[in-house]
C-alpha cells in the first residue's frame, strides 16, 4: 500500500518529475470527489504543487451533488439518462450558476491559499467549447426497440479551440475550467464534464488524464478493484450492466481521449488523500488504468 505522506511521495517522484516536466495533464475533480474542505484543501495544494515542479495541470470540474443540493433547496426535480442531466431551460440557469460560479470559483480561492494561479473559465470563454445539442439512445428493456430522449440543453463537444488553455498555462496560471459550451446560435448547453475534460485533454494532446471520482476505478460485479480495462471489456460491462450511470460516459469518453491521443488515462479515488500523486509519482499507481 503506497504511502499517503506527501513528503515520502516526493522522494518516490524524482525520477517522474525530471519525465514530465514541462507536460500537460488534465485532471477532471468529479462533484463526488469534493467531499470536505480539507481533501478540497489537499487537491488545491496538489495541483500548486504540479505547477511549481514544472508541470501544467488544466482541471476540468463538475459539481453534479452540489448542482442537486441546489436544485433540491429550489424544489426543482431533476432526472438522469445514461448519466447525463436532463436539462430545461430553468435547469440550465442553475446548472450554469452553480458550476461556473459557487463550484468553480472556490477551487480557484483553494489554489490561490495553496500558493498557485488560477483562472477560473468556462468552455464559453475564448470560444473554447463548442456544441450542440445531445441526443440520447436508451436500451429498450427485455425485445423492446432503443428509446431515442431528447436531453433538452444538454450538450454534445463539437470542437474544442484550446488557445484560451494554452495562454493561461503559458503564462504560469492554472486553467480551472466548468463545463458549460457554447451553441451555433449562441445558445448555452450544459455538458458532462467528464466528456469535456476527455475533449480538452486529446485537443491539448495531454500526457496524462486523470478522472477523479468517489470510487477506487472501475468494480467489476464483485465491487473488486479493476486495475486496466480495454475497449472490449467496457462494451461487454456497459451491456451486461456491471457499469451503469456516470461511469458510462467516463469511460466512453476516455476511450476516444486515447484515441485522440492522450498518453494514458487513469480513473481514481479522489476521496482518498493525496490520490493524484499517489497515481502520478508511484510506481504502484492506483485505480484503473483505461486502455484502447
Ligand atoms: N462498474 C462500476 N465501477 C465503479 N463505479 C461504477 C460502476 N458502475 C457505475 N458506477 C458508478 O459511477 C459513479 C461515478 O460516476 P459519477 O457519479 O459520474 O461520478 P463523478 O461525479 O465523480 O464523475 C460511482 O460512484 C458509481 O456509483
Ligand atoms: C449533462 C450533465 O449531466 N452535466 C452534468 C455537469 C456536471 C458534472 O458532470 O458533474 P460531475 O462530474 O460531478 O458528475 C450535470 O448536470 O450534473
Amino acid at each position: 500500500m503506497p504511502s499517503q505522506n506527501v513528503a515520502d511521495i516526493l522522494i518516490e517522484a524524482l525520477p517522474y518529475i525530471r519525465q514530465f516536466a514541462g507536460s500537460t495533464i488534465v485532471v477532471k475533480y468529479g462533484g463526488h470527489a469534493m467531499v470536505d474542505e480539507q481533501l478540497k484543501m489537499d487537491f488545491a495544494r496538489d495541483i500548486t504543487l504540479l505547477k511549481y515542479i514544472g508541470i501544467n495541470p488544466v482541471v476540468v470540474h463538475g459539481g453534479g451533488p452540489q448542482i442537486n443540493e441546489v436544485m433540491d433547496r429550489m424544489g426543482i426535480k431533476t432526472q438522469f439518462v445514461r448519466g447525463m442531466r436532463l436539462t430545461d431551460a430553468e435547469t440550465m440557469d442553475v446548472v450554469e450558476m452553480v458550476l461556473g460560479g459557487k463550484v468553480n470559483k472556490s477551487i480557484v480561492a483553494q489554489i490561490a491559499q495553496a500558493g498557485g494561479r488560477a483562472v477560473g473559465i468556462t468552455g464559453k470563454d475564448g470560444g473554447m467549447v463548442s456544441a450542440r445539442k445531445m441526443t440520447i439512445m436508451k436500451e429498450g428493456a427485455g425485445d423492446a426497440p432503443p428509446e431515442i430522449i431528447d436531453p433538452g440543453l444538454v450538450g454534445e463537444v463539437t470542437h474544442v479551440n484550446p488557445d484560451i488553455l494554452k495562454t493561461l498555462t503559458d503564462r504560469g496560471f492554472i486553467p480551472v475550467v466548468a463545463p458549460v459550451g457554447v451553441g451555433e446560435n449562441g445558445e448555452t448547453y450544459n455538458i458532462n464534464a467528464d466528456v469535456v475534460a476527455c475533449r480538452i485533454a486529446a485537443a491539448l494532446g495531454a500526457f496524462r488524464l486523470i478522472l477523479l471520482t468517489d470510487v477506487d476505478g472501475v468494480l467489476d460485479r464483485d465491487k473488486k478493484l479493476i486495475h486496466s480495462i480495454d475497449t472490449g471489456e467496457v462494451r461487454r460491462m456497459i451491456s451486461d450492466e456491471s457499469i451503469v450511470g456516470g461511469m458510462i460516459p467516463k469511460l466512453e469518453y476516455a476511450l476516444s481521449a486515447l484515441s485522440g491521443g492522450v498518453g494514458k488515462c487513469h480513473i481514481i479515488n479522489g476521496t482518498r488523500r493525496h490520490s493524484l500523486l499517489l497515481e502520478l509519482f508511484t510506481d504502484q499507481g492506483i485505480g484503473t488504468e483505461v486502455l484502447l
